[in-house]
């Protein structure tokens, strides 16, 4: 099975690549430079992931990524990733990003944009790995400073897949950010927002409604309204489910209690996604092998959540065929 789950070709739809930064490369950006980190030690470093809620997680999220100053330096980190990812079988990766969390510590946004886009050539070129860019806005800074970065984004749109909705969720409601998510829609922007992953039901609805997402990020919590679920059913919405971040993050205690196979059993179009692979122990393999793990699922549900992740993402016609095509080769 573990064969068989590499070789599916995945795409990767939920991926923050601020997350993807592994505690070897943190250290070596930091000594590049002259950055003085809070641990001693890679081993630490990972002693130190031990959350108990989604703002623990946040707090060494936002501390991590502050080794990040150059533009090499988001080269480095998203070619990092892609290179493991490939590894693992994952075919295309769309990568959150939060300007923000830069912007709050001096780095413009044209720095941010310029490494990851040439991480991306790259990973086309060596890796023949696809990607995708959301540029997402933190939803616990002001909705007004989300519009200040859409609007100093205007040399970026054209790049821009989507735009999205992170960070901590309690308390701020998508309904902060319509007029932002709006402005998005006007110029043609695709938009997806996180939902449901600590946040109640009717944040989910408000995604739907007021933004007018086209995916909802984790989205977990909709069990609790069978209405919604139903709707989410009926209108075919897409959910990427992070089951290890779930678990991490503990919106669930265990694998074995993850509402997966109840979501599933509902009829709701699922992927499966990393989140933030180097905190929540593992990319999309360990992701894929823990559903087995704790679920028993066939290869056939695999692959019928693989094509989910291929159908839902931002690529060309032409690389969805070529994707659907090895695919069908596999399963
Ligand atoms: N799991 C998550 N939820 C909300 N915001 C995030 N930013 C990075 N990871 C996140
Ligand atoms: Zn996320």
């Amino acid at each position: 099975m573990r064969d068989f789950l590499r070789r599916l070709p995945k795409a990767e739809l939920h991926l923050h690549i601020e997350g993807s930064l592994e505690p070897e490369l943190m250290f070596s950006l930091a000594e590049r430079n002259g950055i003085r980190l809070p641990y001693a030690s890679v081993e630490e470093v990972r002693e130190a992931y031990d959350f108990a809620d989604l703002q623990s997680f946040l707090d060494l999220y936002y501390q991590g990524m502050s080794v990040l100053r150059t533009a090499e330096d988001f080269h480095d980190l998203a070619m990092d990733y892609f290179r493991r990812a490939s590894a693992e079988g994952v075919v295309h990766v769309e990568m959150h990003f939060d300007p923000q969390a830069h912007l709050a510590r001096g780095i413009e946004l044209p720095v941010v944009m310029e490494g990851l886009s040439l991480a991306r050539r790259e990973a086309w070129r060596e890796l023949g790995m696809s990607s995708a860019m959301i540029m997402a806005f933190l939803r616990d800074r002001p909705a007004e400073e989300a519009m200040a970065v859409m609007e100093s984004a205007a040399p970026y749109w054209e790049m821009l897949d989507a735009v999205g909705l992170d960070s901590a969720e309690q308390g701020n409601p998508p309904a902060k950010f319509t007029e932002v998510f709006r402005f998005a829609r006007e110029l043609g922007i695709p938009r997806v927002a996180h939902a449901g992953e600590e946040g109640p039901p009717a944040y989910i609805r408000e995604a739907l409604d007021l933004l007018d997402v086209c995916r909802i990020d984790h989205g977990v919590r909709c069990l609790e309204d069978p209405a919604l679920v139903a709707r989410l059913r009926d209108e075919q919405v897409v959910l990427t489910v992070c089951p290890l971040s779930n678990v991490r993050l503990r919106v669930v205690e265990r694998m074995a209690d993850h509402p997966l196979p109840q979501l599933l059993e509902a009829g709701l179009t699922l992927t499966l996604n990393s989140d933030d692979p180097a905190y929540f122990g593992g990319g999309m393999l360990p992701n894929f092998e823990a559903c087995h793990e704790a679920f028993g699922w066939s290869k056939e549900v695999f692959a019928g959540l693989a094509g989910n992740a291929l159908e839902a993402a931002f690529m060309s016609d032409e690389r969805r065929q070529e994707l659907r095509r090895r695919l069908a080769e596999v399963s």
